[in-house]
């Protein structure tokens, strides 16, 4: 399956500032992007522009699970790993992957690991059956990180998904979302810090400008 991403002239505004502009993203798979620059410069918006989950001002963001395919929307074929790690502090981190693995299902016939094979991929299946709202944040972000691993999806988007992790995890981390490469899979991430990934492009954010000061300042970028 030769998929890819295509995101042409992608921009955002938000109010009277433009985050971003003419955003271009063409990845196939097993290549990866990092999305980089400083607190606000738009990273985490771009990650929910290709999802959908932000309206663009402008372009299209499309997955295709073939050459000859029809681009579709990105969110059914991704995971979205944010800032908040989406689980339920008084359920059991297994009883919480388990809800994830239920809610997301297969996708293209492709199964997920089952939660016990997760757990030990990520060096933690010692606090599976913890509240998630015991966990230290390191632990979180770790569980979190399994959702990725008990679904099949082959897009990752994730948003600084080694934060809160000590040196160990991080290298956990950096062996799983390249093994998830080597598979063929596609990871674009928002990050602070080097990655390591294979196959990697990256894109500078260079920060939010303001639209409403000059009425010809829009049109020019
Ligand atoms: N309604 C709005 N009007 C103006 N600016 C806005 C509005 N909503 C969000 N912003 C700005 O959009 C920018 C986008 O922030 P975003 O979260 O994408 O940045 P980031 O690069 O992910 O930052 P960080 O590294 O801190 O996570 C921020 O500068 C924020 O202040």
């Amino acid at each position: 399956m030769a998929l890819r991403i295509e995101a042409t002239g992608l921009s955002v505004s938000r109010g009277d500032m433009l985050i971003f502009s003419n955003l271009a993203v063409s990845l196939r798979a097993g290549e990866s992007m990092v999305f980089t620059g400083a607190n606000g410069a738009g990273k985490s918006t771009a990650l929910r522009a290709l999802l959908g989950l932000v309206g663009p001002t402008d372009g299209t963001a499309l997955f295709f699970d073939s050459d000859d395919a029809e681009g579709r929307p990105l969110a059914p074929a991704a995971h979205y790993l944010a800032h908040q790690n989406a689980m339920k502090p008084e359920l059991t981190a297994r009883e919480n992957l388990t809800f994830w693995q239920k809610m997301m299902g297969d996708f293209a016939g492709s199964t997920g690991l089952d939660i016990t094979e997760a757990a030990e991929a990520i060096g933690l299946s010692g606090t599976l059956d913890l509240p998630f709202g015991y966990l230290s944040a390191g632990q979180k972000r770790r569980i979190a990180f399994a959702r990725l691993l008990v679904a099949y999806r082959p897009v990752w988007l994730l948003d600084e998904p080694t934060a809160a992790l000590d040196t160990a995890a991080r290298k956990t981390l950096t062996k799983l979302m390249n093994a998830h490469l080597g598979e063929g899979g596609i990871v674009i991430a928002a990050t602070h810090e080097p990655l390591g990934l294979a196959n990697q492009q990256a894109l500078e954010f260079s920060g939010p400008r303001h639209l409403g000061a000059d009425p010809f300042l829009a049109e020019a970028f």
